[in-house]
């Protein structure tokens, strides 16, 4: 078993989760998730976006997308030992929403972005590090980047404040091969930060993705309760628990949010193992073409999604 002691497990719950209902949660489900996590002994919980609703063409969606101190101030009204954390995207947060740490119930400011805006997610995390944050940056869609996309973005990694760096399997198509190669990469190369895994479970490996990360010295794993994230959903925060057992951890409380919330939000709304997420975990592609397969009146067609995206007129072009 993999000693438990040093990893931080962080649940996302909300705010990936929210990628598959709009974040239409409840007050009460969000207020149940951070008791429950909390009696669970989980180290962090992402209790949403904290991007701006005046630079997206937002829809409707629930505060969880856009989250505001004071709303979140009625929501948790006692903080436990389980720190928060929101998540940003470049060019989506205005940087004037962000309170300094010591007046936010906010602990940790995650970064995402993609290879080539690695310089401006490190801007980013310069300012949130700077305002008393922890920060991480997480680098999104890391099996369509190239070797040396990644050496040029280590060094300016090297040279930043960045707290923790996140390899992030976006398509959920990684296996525990890719994460002992990428995990030895980032390790070799970034010895003075500290690393987190985001794996998504299109083949099924979200959890020995995360495991086989932990067991080399991962210390950052990501998760999700019933594994509820976008498309196929993450590692689930009741295996990890499980695994990484220790007196810290307490699968009970997890297995009570499941029971009196999300049986019946699974009923209601898609996530997990779909066959079109399977096929386009396979491919190594973007998710958004399985969901909206799934919203289309052809969801159970699956041989013909797979032959769209196999035929020669379809294949995108890769680089290189
Ligand atoms: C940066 C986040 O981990 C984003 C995400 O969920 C992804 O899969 O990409």
């Amino acid at each position: 078993m993999v000693k438990h002691h040093q990893h931080k497990i962080l649940d996302c719950t909300i705010r990936d989760g929210g990628l598959v209902n709009d974040w239409d949660f409840s007050v009460e489900f969000v207020q149940d998730m951070y008791r429950g996590l909390s009696a669970a002994g989980v180290e962090y919980m992402e209790i949403g976006y904290k991007n701006s609703e005046k630079l997206l063409k937002g829809g409707a969606s629930g505060p969880w997308r856009f989250l505001n101190e004071a709303f979140l101030r009625d929501v948790i009204t006692k903080k436990t030992d389980t720190k928060l954390s929101a998540l940003v995207d470049i060019g989506r947060v205005d940087e004037r929403d962000i309170l300094p740490r010591e007046d936010s119930l906010l602990d940790l400011i995650r970064v995402a972005c993609y290879i080539k805006d690695v310089d401006k997610g490190l801007e980013l995390v310069q300012k949130f590090n700077d305002m008393g944050y922890e920060t991480s940056l997480n680098i999104m869609a890391l099996s369509h980047v190239m070797e040396n996309e990644l050496v040029e973005a280590f060094e300016e990694i090297n040279k930043s404040s960045v707290d923790v760096v996140y390899i992030v399997d976006s398509y959920g198509s990684m296996a525990p091969k890719d994460i002992d190669y990428l995990v030895t990469k980032f390790q070799r190369l970034l010895p003075e930060k500290e690393l987190g895994l985001h794996m998504h479970n299109n083949m099924q490996l979200a959890f020995a993705n995360t495991i086989t990360g932990a067991s080399r010295g991962v210390t950052f794993l990501d998760s999700s309760v019933y594994g509820m994230g976008r498309a196929a959903g993450n590692c689930t925060t009741e295996l990890l628990l499980s695994y990484l057992k220790g007196a810290r951890y307490d699968i009970r409380p997890v297995l009570e949010i499941i029971e009196k919330h999300m049986i019946t939000m699974r009923e209601k709304w898609d996530w997990g193992y779909l066959i079109p997420y399977m096929i386009v975990g396979a491919l190594d592609e973007h998710p958004r073409t399985a969901m909206a397969q799934l919203s289309s009146a052809e969801r159970n067609n699956f041989v013909d999604f797979y032959d769209r995206l196999t035929s020669v007129e379809t294949v995108p072009v890769t680089k290189g």
